[in-house]
């Protein structure tokens, strides 16, 4: 069995960089107990202006009051926070994060998940910077899915508590499942032919409403997931920053691909930390073929 812990040291990873995501990881089991009462809706909203669920302002609040203590860390850019949080700490790394993702899930007990990226240096730097990008998955397992600029592996947290490596060299395989947001009724030409051409050729529809769940069915099965530009929000709903980069570095590394449906969103810098962007990710051939209709 290999280990979390030995998985970073073969892979040569710096020992403050391990020791962030080492104590990140150790979050998901607090995150795990605290949703049996953590179950409400907030009245407040965050700087995306959604509602807070009870849960993304309880795992924002102790994940970054973790990071704070530690010490490892010299800011931190949180989807439920306004602005980024800086500490007086002399690291080089800052962490981005979307602490609870698929929230509207928390009250029907479906899968939900912890989105990070580690950046060596200040958090506006385009995906491909990203020195980590993980997700933990709060499912019947909890999952840890994790790239250090090395491949993808997945680790499954075990009785004893300890995060042991389940699948190494994960790759994206070509495949044909689709999970779209947005209203049918709003979506544009190109994103509704691309959804059509999916189905036509058998595709199915598996979207739950949880992006980090999605987006796994999709690392393991092939196909993609989209929040596409819509007629009302023509830049989508997901977040560049705390989403769409971490999410989106992890399939470049697992030889899928990221893109806004006209080209990579991993070379974009963030003018804003809380900007929205279209989304398509998941199997090569999936985001060449929306890339192409938008191209035509
Ligand atoms: O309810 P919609 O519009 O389908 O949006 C669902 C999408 O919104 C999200 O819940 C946004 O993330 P948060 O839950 O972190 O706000 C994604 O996880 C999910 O894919
Ligand atoms: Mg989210
Ligand atoms: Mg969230």
């Amino acid at each position: 069995m290999t280990t979390l812990q030995e998985y970073l040291k073969n892979s040569g990873v710096y020992e403050d960089l391990s020791k962030i995501i080492l104590l990140i990881a150790d979050q998901a089991a607090p995150i795990r107990a605290a949703f049996i009462s953590n179950q409400s809706y907030a009245d407040s909203t965050n700087a995306s202006g959604e509602q807070q669920a009870a849960m993304d302002t309880w795992a924002d609040t102790h994940i970054t009051r973790v990071l704070a203590k530690s010490g490892l860390v010299h800011a931190v850019a949180s989807e439920e926070q306004d602005d980024i949080t800086t500490f007086s700490s002399s690291s080089k790394y800052s962490v981005v994060m979307d602490p609870l993702d698929g929230s509207s899930l928390i009250s029907v007990n479906l899968c939900v998940g912890t989105i990070v990226g580690i950046y060596d240096g200040d958090v506006l730097q385009p995906g491909k910077n990203l020195k980590a990008a993980f997700y933990m998955l709060y499912g019947p397992m909890t999952t840890l899915t994790l790239s250090v600029g090395r491949g993808v592996a997945i680790f499954a947290l075990n009785s004893d508590g300890v995060y042991q490596l389940m699948q190494d060299n994960v790759q994206i395989p070509e495949g044909n499942l689709y999970g779209s947001g947005g209203l049918r009724t709003e979506w544009l030409p190109e994103h509704a032919a691309f959804i059509a051409d999916i189905e036509a050729a058998g595709g199915k529809n598996r979207y739950s409403g949880s992006f980090v769940a999605d987006f796994h069915q999709v690392l393991k099965y092939g196909g993609v997931y989209a929040y596409p530009p819509t007629t009302k929000s023509p830049d989508g709903k997901l977040r560049l920053v705390f989403e769409v980069n971490p999410i989106g570095f992890l399939a470049s590394q697992a030889g899928g691909a990221v893109s806004n449906g006209v080209s990579s969103t991993l070379a974009v810098v963030p003018a804003r930390v809380h900007q929205r962007t279209p989304i398509y990710v998941g199997s090569r051939g999936m985001i060449a073929a929306i890339e192409k209709i938008h191209h035509a």
